[in-house]
């Protein structure tokens, strides 16, 4: 919607029909986006190559456990030249690679034609044009700022970044730690322990990011603590929504099929668990997520073990960075 707002033809590809003719048709998306009216230079296709051919600009949002699988049903389509960007917040499971990684795997294109969008952009508040700003990042300046030239509006404010890895693993991260808070305010915590879950879970995001060569001033800017507060206070998140179904003592597969829609945190949670043990930094706040979704650890006992944890100095913690 906001690139068609920048009048560029949009075509978006979907699976299901009914969506597609209904975009067509009411330039609505009734499932996802309730009353929003969409632009009407805003067209839906169910075929991928119509949607995709000869664009100048191909933007990839599927989640990220189906990004390889769209990215390849797309590659045969996509000139060498478009610019592709991706929004999605997670890596693949089983490999834990990166979106990036993922996309030049199967798209011929050059990396300096990839592009990252990040930042505290819940899609509810985009589509009303509420203000909302993010950041492009890429290996390419000339490709970020086609990016942002090709984004920004008046109520959606486009930042540059080089920082590929630390935009795509601050992104990610973010979602384990809104599981986190939904969780906390889920069990009747108070403000203090939002603010440390915020706290120690960007230093978490900071350890993981630092170690995978990522620029620790990334962490201070949209896609670290913007996406951050937004994830975890926001009522329109998912993560913290499912995080607070998880304190009411809702089993995850129950809490997940009410939910309808993609909750990146859950896979995120074993992807960074995994990369946190490859690149030998600490993650407690991910470990004991770890430990509520997947081993049946009660959250009151993750929050004891986490207070319980050996005294500890805060800056030396973040040595390195
Ligand atoms: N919703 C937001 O506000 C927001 C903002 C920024 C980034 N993101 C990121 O965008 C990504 C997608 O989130 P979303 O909010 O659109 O999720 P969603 O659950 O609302 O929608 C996901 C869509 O992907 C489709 N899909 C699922 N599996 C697919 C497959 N194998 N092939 C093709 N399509 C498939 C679903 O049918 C659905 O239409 C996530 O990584 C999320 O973190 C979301
Ligand atoms: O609804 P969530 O928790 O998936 O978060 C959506 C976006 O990442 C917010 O920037």
């Amino acid at each position: 919607a906001v690139l068609a707002d920048n009048k560029f033809e949009v075509s978006l590809w979907a699976r299901n029909e009914e969506q597609v003719e209904e975009i067509n048709a009411r330039h609505t998306n009734s499932r996802f986006l309730k009353d929003a009216v969409l632009p009407h230079n805003l067209t839906a296709t169910t075929d991928i190559g119509q949607a995709v051919a000869g664009a100048e600009i191909v933007l990839f949002v599927a989640p990220s456990s189906a990004m390889r699988d769209v990215a390849r049903l797309a590659a045969p389509h996509i000139g060498a030249n478009a610019l592709c960007i991706h929004a999605t917040k997670g890596f693949e499971s089983v490999t834990y690679k990166r979106m990036s990684t993922v996309l030049l795997e199967e798209l011929q294109i050059a990396p300096e034609r990839l592009v990252v969008l990040s930042g505290p952009s819940h899609a509810e508040e985009v589509v009303r044009k509420l203000p909302t700003t993010v950041v492009v990042a890429s290996a390419s300046v000339e490709a970020a700022e086609q990016a942002q030239d090709s984004f920004i509006t008046p109520y959606f404010r486009v930042y540059t970044n080089k920082d590929v890895v630390g935009v795509e693993v601050a992104g990610a991260i973010k979602n384990i730690i809104a599981l986190g808070a939904g969780l906390s305010d889920g069990l009747g915590f108070g403000d203090n322990a939002k603010a440390a879950l915020l706290t120690r879970g960007l230093a978490e995001i900071s350890r993981l990011g630092n170690a995978m060569g990522a620029n620790p001033l990334t962490f201070a800017g949209l896609a670290g603590v913007g996406d951050l507060v937004v994830t975890c206070t926001s009522k329109h998140s998912r993560n913290w929504r499912a995080g607070s179904m998880l304190a009411e003592g809702i089993a995850l597969d129950e809490v997940l099929s009410r939910m309808g829609m993609v909750v990146e945190g859950v896979r995120t949670t074993s992807a960074a668990r995994e990369l946190a043990r490859l690149y030998g930094v600490e993650m407690p706040i991910t470990e004991q997520l770890f430990a509520v979704l997947f081993q049946s650890q009660s959250p009151r006992n993750a929050v004891e073990s986490l207070m319980g944890r050996g005294r500890t100095h805060e800056t030396e913690d973040l040595a390195g960075i």
